[in-house]
């Protein structure tokens, strides 16, 4: 799916202004990362992409319409087919995971096949391939509420996997990850854009990470866009920048990719 945002600007109803006459598109099959300092507009650039917050300025478009002007069936289709991996993913904490896990085509089945599949699995072996990739099929049938912060990140991963949607957002997706966890999930959400030719768009704390594995890297800065590079031509003094702060230190002195 592609998308295209031209001069949005966002405020929450408390009046903080998350985002500032931002204008990216990406075509259809790109891998981004959305790098940042913490409140710089991150999520809220996510969120105004899977359409759960609306633009106060500017337009957005995702495969060419305007999601606000569609009909609330053909929103409700649109929705369907758009995938967000949470930070800390909202699953009910007595949910099992793999009720969890099919919960991603709840948007794209009947409604009667949604009650059923609550109470019986419907589809126990796509769940159970969707964790297989995540190196977690051993925890199918376990509460949620029994998992590490970590697991419950992958579960969330693989809800979105077992989705299959055209436009796949993870926000934060490794936040509460080792590093040799991080680099799964990333590699398999990375397989999943190049096989499914769909939309990856990342936002990482993990600088290293989205440099080593995203071709695309966009740095928000105070809810604008600081740069919009290939991975290769974000320099270090660019990343000086996006992460210094407006009294100019540097809240990341010590991380290894910002020398
Ligand atoms: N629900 C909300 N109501 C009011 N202001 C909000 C809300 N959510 C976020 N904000 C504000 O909007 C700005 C951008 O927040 P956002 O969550 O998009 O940043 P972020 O880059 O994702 O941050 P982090 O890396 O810490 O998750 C911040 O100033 C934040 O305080």
């Amino acid at each position: 799916m592609d998308f295209s945002v031209q001069q949005l600007s966002f405020q929450h109803t408390n009046g903080v202004q998350a985002l500032k006459n931002i204008t990216l598109s990406a075509k259809a099959g790109e891998c981004i990362a959305v790098i940042g300092a913490s409140g710089s507009g991150k999520t809220s650039l996510l969120s105004i992409l899977v359409t759960a917050l609306k633009p106060t300025g500017g337009s957005v478009a995702l495969n060419g319409k305007n999601p606000w002007s569609l009909s609330s069936g053909e929103l409700k289709r649109l929705r369907s087919r758009i995938g967000l991996v949470h930070q800390a993913p909202p699953i009910p904490s007595r949910q099992r995971v793999i009720t969890a896990i099919l919960a991603g085509r709840l948007g794209q089945w009947p409604l009667w096949k949604s009650i059923v599949s609550l109470i019986y699995p419907l589809d126990i072996a796509g769940a159970r391939a969707c964790l297989e990739r995540l190196d977690l099929s051993d925890r199918l049938f376990e509460r949620c509420d029994c998992l590490s912060g970590g697991q419950l990140q992958r579960v969330g991963v693989a809800r979105a996997l077992y989705q299959a949607p055209d436009l796949l957002l993870a926000d934060e997706p490794i936040s509460a990850m080792d590093p040799v966890l991080s680099d799964l999930i990333i590699s398999e959400l990375m397989n999943e854009a190049k096989e499914r030719k769909i939309t990856l768009v990342a936002s990482l704390h993990a600088v290293d990470v989205a440099l080593r594995w995203f071709p695309r890297i966009i740095g928000v800065r105070n809810g604008e866009i600081a740069f919009d590079l290939p991975a290769e031509k974000v320099t270090q003094d660019l990343l000086k920048q996006l992460y210094s702060s407006e009294m100019g230190m540097l809240p990341m002195q010590n991380h290894p990719t910002i020398a």
